[in-house]
């Protein structure tokens, strides 16, 4: 369903500070799959859902999603096969403007619009209905600018929107981070709610390691722009953190090892 291959990034290319973040990296995603993102800090992994989003440009290598070649597809054309919700919720919704307005946007994602033209009064039983599901409270905050919601609030409906439109593929950027941890697992259940009820395939990234144990149905590893770990099914569900602890281990070694035998 995505297939990524052969996919390289490099950050300032030809200066002293030249640093190949993704390094040929292939991936091939299944219909459904819910996958967990692990890796170090530096590891590549906002940076490599930046280039499948196509915020940023890759230098080698393919991204086709559903059998649409991604790479030649600007950011905001992506944006309506890709949902994304970011750490910072500022990057996902308009904290200016109400939910019922930035509910009305996302509705409106592909199509050309107005505003007032957007908010569709049958639409908001609808946004109510299902905001009720979510069990935040959001459905009586429809006239409320976002900015003055709770953080958790606002993640819920950055997620809420990302997948309005039901996309092909949900990015997740450490989107609980920023969330203390009572709420951060409230908006777990949410995310878990909404991919598992729209059957969406998604990619998050996390550093919480509870999260990457007991959400989805694969485990994939980030080290030095490369895939080091791809668990799955059974060896997924057996995982432990010890285990996860060890694989962090394993690669912190490979690079010492590698700056002692100066590699
Ligand atoms: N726009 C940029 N220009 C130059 N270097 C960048 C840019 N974006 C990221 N980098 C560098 O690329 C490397 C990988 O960054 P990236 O954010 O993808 O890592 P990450 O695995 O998401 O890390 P973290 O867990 O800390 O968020 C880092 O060394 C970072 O400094």
């Amino acid at each position: 369903m995505l297939k990524i291959e052969g996919l390289s990034k490099t950050f300032n290319q030809d200066t002293p500070l030249e640093n190949r973040v993704i390094d040929a990296l292939s991936l091939k995603v299944e219909r459904k799959d819910f996958i967990t993102l692990l890796g170090s800090n530096g590891a590549g992994k906002s940076t490599l859902l930046n280039l499948i989003a196509g915020t940023l440009e890759e230098e080698e290598g393919q991204i086709i999603l559903d059998g649409q070649e991604l790479t030649p597809m600007k950011a905001y054309k992506r944006a309506n096969l890709i949902g994304r919700v970011h750490q910072d919720p500022r990057l996902s919704v308009s904290p200016n403007m109400t939910l019922l307005e930035n509910l009305s946007l996302a509705d409106a994602k592909g199509h050309s619009f107005s505003l007032k033209k957007a908010i569709d009064l049958n639409r908001t039983s609808y946004y109510k209905e299902q905001l009720s599901t979510l069990g935040l409270g959001l459905e009586t905050k429809l006239h409320t600018k976002i900015g003055l919601l709770s953080g958790g609030q606002r993640q819920a409906v950055a997620l809420f929107m990302a997948v309005m439109k039901k996309p092909k593929l949900l990015l997740l950027d450490e989107h609980t981070a920023a969330l203390d941890p009572r709420t951060s697992e409230i908006i777990m259940g949410v995310t878990e709610k909404l991919i598992s009820q729209e059957e969406i395939t998604t990619l998050m990234v996390t550093h919480n390691m509870n999260h990457a144990l007991s959400y989805g149905n694969r485990l994939i590893m980030m080290h030095e722009g490369r895939i080091v770990e791809d668990l799955r099914g059974k060896d997924k569900a057996e995982l432990t953190a010890q285990d996860v602890i060890a694989m962090f281990k394993k690669n912190a070694e490979v690079i010492e090892d590698r700056m002692v035998l100066g590699l």
